[in-house]
């Protein structure tokens, strides 16, 4: 008998181009969401954005998060609990809109996705990625019921921020190959469909890359299509899979070994370059991701990430060890391969 199902949940609008943000209010509108929104924001976007935002809605409450933690995570729910919101409003970069992704799932109730930073893929997607301790926990929740990309506020966000959203996109290639790697050795589940969406939005990507310059709005415009038709790959693989393989257990142990000190996308770019050696060797493509990389000021070097090549290199010695995902990296790298592959391809 045939058993199997799919369930695949996609924000039910996209609102992306120049100005939108005034129509925020007429997009919840138009879900029929009544009431009042609770503002999850950070700093920066609600001195940039908050008051514009809750001009458009009768007497919204707001929360700043300062770092995105499963202790913020606690702290939406709990103001949550005291205003009792009928949604969340995420305003900002992957902070804000992955804390209250993570909080609307607990709370019951839907979120709308206002990023002003096109950063990575996270701001579309239905999966939220807290780090905690050593680890980083990317668990499963709803879409955002809406995503406002207001490309006039994303072009005003720092140049840095817009390549760490390409560098997440170009990342797509080595992800996917990780996950064909899976499917062939350990059987797992894979969707062509969300592969084959996941690579093509990375190839238009690479494509538009000469349009891609800072102080171009068009940039923007061009990212965040790329990080929406990214979000929905995930939503139709009902996983991280299509955007997220070796190259991001790299990224996460980044994360942990050197803190704060390079974006998420940009360090999964310069992952990828080494995993796309590791899949094709000197004769793959790994030429082609380090030069789309470049061509979008995007950094190519474990130097240009401002970590040590000590550093990157830990983080590719230990990335198999952070979660159970078959990828090219299983099994583990020694550090004298890890030192070969990151030399050949001038990463350290
Ligand atoms: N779900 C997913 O798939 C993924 C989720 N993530 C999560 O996302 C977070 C990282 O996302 P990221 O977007 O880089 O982080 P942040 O939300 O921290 O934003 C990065 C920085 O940009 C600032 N900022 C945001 N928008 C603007 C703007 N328009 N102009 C000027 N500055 C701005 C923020 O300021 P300030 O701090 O003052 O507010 C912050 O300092 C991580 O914490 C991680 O947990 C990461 C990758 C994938
Ligand atoms: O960053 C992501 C996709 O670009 C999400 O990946 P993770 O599931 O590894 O957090
Ligand atoms: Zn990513």
């Amino acid at each position: 008998m045939f058993e199997k199902s799919t369930w695949i949940k996609l924000p039910r609008s996209v609102l992306l181009g120049h100005g939108v943000l005034e129509d925020l209010g007429a997009a919840v509108d138009d879900l029929y969401l009544p009431g009042r929104p609770l503002v999850v924001t950070s700093p920066t976007p609600n001195e940039l954005a908050g008051d514009r935002v809750r001009a458009q809605f009768d007497d919204p409450a707001t929360t700043v998060v300062e770092e995105a933690s499963f202790e913020a995570v606690e702290n939406v729910i709990e103001v949550a609990e005291e205003v009792d919101p009928t949604f969340l409003l995420a305003l900002g970069g992957g902070k804000p809109i992955d804390t209250a992704k993570m909080a609307a799932e607990h709370l019951g109730i839907g979120f709308v996705s206002v990023p002003t930073a096109a950063s990575h893929d996270g701001i579309v997607s239905g999966r939220s990625s807290i780090p905690e301790g050593d680890t980083r926990h990317s668990v499963a929740a709803d879409p955002p019921l809406a995503v406002i990309a207001d490309t006039e506020l994303l072009a005003d966000a720092p140049w840095e921020l817009t390549t760490a959203g390409c560098a997440d996109i170009i990342s797509n290639y080595t992800a996917v190959k990780d996950w064909r790697l899976a499917r062939r050795l350990r059987n797992v589940e894979y969707s062509e469909y969300a592969g084959a969406l996941s690579e093509m939005t990375a190839e238009l990507l690479v494509a538009n890359a000469d349009s891609i310059k800072p102080g171009l709005e068009e940039s923007s415009w061009i990212v965040a299509k790329a990080l929406v038709s990214s979000g929905v790959a995930m939503s139709i693989a009902g996983s991280s899979r299509p955007a997220s393989g070796a190259e991001h257990l790299i990224s996460h142990q980044l994360d942990r070994v050197a803190p704060g000190k390079a974006l998420h996308g940009h360090q999964a770019g310069v992952a990828s370059i080494l995993t796309e050696y590791l899949h094709g060797g000197e004769e793959g493509e790994w030429r082609s991701i380090r030069d789309a990389l470049a061509s979008i000021d995007a950094p190519t070097t474990a130097e240009e990430l401002g970590v040590t090549d000590a550093e990157f290199i830990e983080a590719v010695t230990t990335a198999h060890e952070i979660r159970d995902r078959y990828t090219i990296l299983s099994g583990g790298v020694t550090e004298e391969a890890a030192i070969e592959v990151a030399t050949a391809t001038g990463i350290i």
